[in-house]
C-alpha cells in the first residue's frame, strides 16, 4: 500500500471535494422536505417541480458524493500510518460516517414517499431532522482534526 502515501494529499484532496458535495445535499435536501411537505398540495406542478428537484438531488449529487467520499475515505485508512487505532478519534469518526450514511438513506426512503404522494411527516419533523448531520459534523470534524 507504499503507493498510497504516494498519493496521500491528493486522495485527502478528493476526499474533503466529495465530502463538501455530500454535505450540501445533506443540508439542502431535508430543506426541501420542510417546504414540500407545508407548502404543496398534493398532485399539482409544484408538487411535481419538488419531485424532479429532490430526485436529481439525491441521484446525481448525493449518492455519487457519497460513494467518493466512502472510496477515498478508505483509501486514507489503507494508507500507511495514517489512522492510529490506539487514539478514539476514529471510533468517533466512524460513529460519525455510520450515522451520517443511516442518514442519507433515511432521506432516500422519505423521497420514495414524497414521489408516490404518501409523506408521512410535517415540515417540524424535518427541521429537527436538519439538525443531525450539523451535529454529526461536528463530530467528525473535530475527530479529524484533533485527534484525541
Ligand atoms: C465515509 C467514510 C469515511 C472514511 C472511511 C473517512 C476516513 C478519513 C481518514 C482516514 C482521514 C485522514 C485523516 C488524516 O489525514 O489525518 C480523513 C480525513 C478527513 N475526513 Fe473523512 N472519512 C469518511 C467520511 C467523512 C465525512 C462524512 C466527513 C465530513 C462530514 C469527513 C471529513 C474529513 C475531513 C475534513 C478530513 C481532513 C482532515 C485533515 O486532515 O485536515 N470524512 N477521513
Amino acid at each position: 500500500m507504499n503507493f498510497l502515501l504516494d498519493l496521500y494529499p491528493w486522495t485527502k484532496v478528493v476526499h474533503v471535494l466529495s465530502v463538501i458535495a455530500w454535505m450540501a445535499g445533506l443540508f439542502y435536501l431535508p430543506r426541501l422536505f420542510v417546504y414540500h411537505a407545508e407548502q404543496v398540495a398534493i398532485g399539482g406542478e409544484t408538487d411535481r417541480l419538488f419531485q424532479t428537484m429532490e430526485y436529481k438531488l439525491l441521484r446525481l449529487i448525493m449518492n455519487p458524493a457519497m460513494l467518493t467520499t466512502w472510496i477515498f475515505g478508505l483509501a486514507l485508512v489503507a494508507t500507511p500510518g495514517i489512522v492510529d487505532w490506539g487514539s478514539l478519534w476514529p471510533y468517533t469518526k466512524i460513529f460519525g460516517v455510520l450515522g451520517m450514511t443511516w442518514f442519507h438513506h433515511w432521506l432516500g426512503l422519505r423521497r420514495k414517499e414524497f414521489a408516490a404522494g404518501q409523506n408521512r411527516f410535517d415540515g417540524r419533523r424535518y427541521r429537527i431532522m436538519n439538525e443531525v448531520p450539523t451535529l454529526l459534523l461536528i463530530v467528525i470534524v473535530a475527530s479529524v482534526i484533533v485527534k484525541f
